[in-house]
Order: C-alpha cells, then structure tokens, then sequence
C-alpha cells in the first residue's frame, strides 16, 4: 500500500475528491505477468511495447500488379507468389508479378497495380511515379523503438499490432479481482417483490460496472455480522464489494465486520449525495474492502467514487480526468455535499434529467453522465462529468 495517503484517515466523511484519491493511493498497481496474446485483451501493458525488429521486415508491394525496374515497356520474368521467401533481383527493362504485401525484388522502382498495365504477351506497358506503392521495410517501426508507454490498456487493436510484428506474449498487469457480497434480508432476485421485500437492483448493475476487472461469481450474504466476516475472510479477490450494511442501523454489519478482521478503515463516510456511507478499507492482507450503500443510486455513486479510482489503481493506469460541461439552467449546490446529479449531454452542455433520488434509478438509466456538483452557497452553471462506465466517454466535451 502507497502509505502517503492513508494516514490522512479523519474517521468523518471526507471531501468527494478526497476520497477519489484515497481509493486511488490505497491501491497498488497489481504484480506483473507475461500472459499470451489471447488471454491479454482488457489488461494493460506493464512494461512499454517495444519493437522486437523493423516492420516491415522488407520492401514489400502495397498492390497486386508488377514490380519494375528502370523505363518500360518491361519483360515479365516471374511471379513472386504470397509468402515468398526468395524475390530476386530486376535489372533495368524487367518486371515481376506481384501480390499484396509480398517482398518486392531487390532493384524494385515502383509497383504498377493491375489495373494501370496493358500486358502484350511477356511485356506490360504502363506509368508509374518512382516509389510507387511500395512499402518500405521499417517504415512502420524500428527495432527497439518504444511504440507504446506502459500503462496503455490493452484493446483488440493492440493485440493486431503485436502479432503483426511477432509477439506471442505480453507482459501485462492483469485484471483486479473483484468479489462482491450483497447483503439485505429483504431482497429478491426475480419477480415483484411483494411487500416489504425489494428487488436487488444491485447485483445486476455489478456486470456492466466490472468490465474493467476479472468479476467473482456474487455471493448473496444473509444480515448477519459473522456469516458478512466469513464471506469477506474467504474472498480471493484484490477488491471486495460490499452492497447495504453501509450505514448504522442494528442490520448494518460492515464496520464492525471490518473491525473484527482488524481492517483500516480509509474512508468513513464521503460528503457526497447521494452516497454518503461508503466507506474503504484494507485488510491486514492488503485486500481492499469498499462499501457500497444499500439504496442502489447511492450504491452506484459510490462505485464511481471509490471503486472505479481503486480499480484503475489496481490496473495501473491513471485517475481519470473528469472534463467539464455547462449545465442548462444551472443545478443548486448543496452546502456541505458534492452533488452527483444524472445529466443528459445535448450540444455540449449538461441537462439534469431528474429522478435523481437515492433509491431511484430511473434518472440515471437514461443519463449520459453524472454532474458532479461542487458544495457551495448557490447555483452551478459548470460541472464536472462523471462517466457511468470505466474507461469510456461517450460525450464530445
Ligand atoms: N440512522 C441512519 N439511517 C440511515 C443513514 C444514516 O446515516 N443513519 N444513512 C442513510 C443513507 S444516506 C443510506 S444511502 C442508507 C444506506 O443503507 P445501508 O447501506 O445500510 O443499506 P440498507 O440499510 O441495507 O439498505 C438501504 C435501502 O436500500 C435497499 N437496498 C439494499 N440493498 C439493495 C439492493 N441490492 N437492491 C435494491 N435495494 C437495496 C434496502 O432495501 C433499503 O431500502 O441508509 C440510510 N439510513
Ligand atoms: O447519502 Mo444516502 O447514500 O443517499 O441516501
């Protein structure tokens, strides 16, 4: 753990950018590993990519038609099939058939596609500018060149690029791990909830969030502080979730669950609404611990406060910069708490769409983003836009 930080520990809610960093610093870039290309797609490159040798490794045709040498008309004197390995030699006056992204022969002046050659028997006739459609050997890279920093996560795109140049592994700090526990007595997980019961709107949010990590199979865990102690003492996992059990009431298990396994506590509280109970810890394993409140806005406020900062620790890339937009028709500040507030993004300018309570849901589902908007004595016409989903804006400002 990156000690700096935690001892800024306060025991009272801190400041919501407080406690982005805090969930940040807590959490270290996992251990490195050279893994195969098909198991790298989602990590991020722990080490820079590094040209292993120049690409192309030759001259090679950018088109199907002829390699020429020296003023035409030219005299066919072979094909140089896909693959190749052996493209000879043109002296003046001479042409080879080629394909795409075959070896050009040595002495090659420019490449005249198919479609400009009138073929005579033996001989074509065409024109063609000198270095025509030709690409060179090492006009991509060089050997040893530095073609991306450590740090840069791992697409479909990267994959293509290291294959193309011959790797077949790639040393990447891996996905988190991240194990989640929903608490709450009264859920369901299919149908109406009858009275008195809620339907876990938790659980199923959990996939979309976690596309970033490697995620744990849920586990449901009954009201009860020593069956939440056991779950969490058993979770192989680099993060652990813990959803309801967040706030104080006597169903309310997680700090002293957390206290019993002799955790810190990080973060007690966030001056955010809505998710004001959350809560990060370590155990004395350096497994990290984040509460998510039960009322399921909040919980999903609480995962872009704390666990989205934890996890991108985790993966070893950078906090994210969190741009900023004008709000349509501005939104209140609350006095003491930082405000996450669904907005729709039109024409570069944020509109709140409401329904922005703690247990709702509706104004977020249809929500671009969250405005993050600062305490403060009156109204915000600027804020800050946090992304719903790791990794991505979706939004042009
Ligand atoms: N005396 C106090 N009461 C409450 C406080 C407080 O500070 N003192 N804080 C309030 C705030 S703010 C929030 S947010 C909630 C946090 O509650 P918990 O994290 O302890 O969670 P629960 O009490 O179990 O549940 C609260 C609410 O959310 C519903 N819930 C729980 N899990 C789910 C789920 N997976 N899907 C959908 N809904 C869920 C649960 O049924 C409750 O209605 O505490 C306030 N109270
Ligand atoms: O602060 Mo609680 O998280 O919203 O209602």
């Amino acid at each position: 753990m990156r000690a700096v930080l935690v001892s800024s520990h306060t025991g009272h809610a801190v400041g919501w950018d407080e406690a982005r960093e805090l969930a940040y610093v807590a959490a270290e870039p996992l251990r490195p590993r050279a893994v195969p290309l098909a198991q790298a797609l989602g990590t991020v490159l722990a080490e820079p990519l590094i040209a292993p040798a120049a690409f192309p490794p030759c001259d090679r045709s950018a088109m199907d038609g002829y390699a020429v040498r020296g003023p035409g008309p030219w005299m066919v004197i072979g094909t140089i099939r896909a693959g190749s390995n052996s493209p000879g030699r043109l002296t003046d006056g001479q042409a080879m058939a080629v394909v795409t992204g075959a070896a050009v022969p040595l002495g090659t002046y420019a490449v005249l596609p198919d479609e400009d050659v009138l073929r005579e028997g033996d001989r074509v006739h065409g024109t063609v500018g000198p270095k025509r459609h030709i690409r060179y050997a090492g006009e991509e890279c060089r050997a040893g060149e530095v073609l991306l920093p450590a740090g840069t996560p791992i697409r479909a795109a990267v994959l293509g690029h290291a294959a193309a140049l011959g790797l077949d592994h790639l040393t990447v700090i891996p996905r988190p791990r991240v194990a989640a526990l929903v608490t709450g007595d009264e859920l369901v997980t299919s149908g109406m909830p009858g009275p008195g019961r809620t339907r876990d709107a938790i659980g199923p949010m959990l996939p979309g969030l976690l596309h970033q990590a490697t995620a744990l199979p849920l586990r449901r865990v009954p009201d009860s502080r020593q069956r939440l102690v056991t779950a969490l003492a058993g979770a192989e996992a680099d993060l652990i979730l813990v959803s309801g059990s967040s706030a104080a009431g006597p169903a309310d298990h997680l700090r002293p669950a957390l206290d019993s396994l002799g955790a810190s506590l990080l973060v007690d509280g966030v001056a955010c609404r809505p998710g004001h109970p959350q809560a990060l810890a370590i155990l004395p394993d350096g497994r990290l611990v984040i509460g998510l409140p039960g009322n399921p806005l909040a919980a999903l406020t609480a995962f872009l406060t704390l666990a989205v900062p934890a996890i991108a620790g985790l993966r070893g890339e950078p906090l994210a910069f969190l741009p900023t937009a004008p709000i349509r028709g501005g939104l209140d500040c609350h006095p003491a708490s930082t405000r996450l507030v669904p907005v729709r993004l039109r024409d570069g300018a944020a509109e709140p769409v409401g329904h922005g309570g703690s247990a709702m849901l509706r104004g977020v589902a249809m929500a671009d983003a969250l405005a993050v908007v600062e305490p403060g004595p009156a109204t915000a016409i600027t804020a800050r836009l946090l992304p719903l989903t790791q990794g991505e804006h979706s939004w042009g400002v």
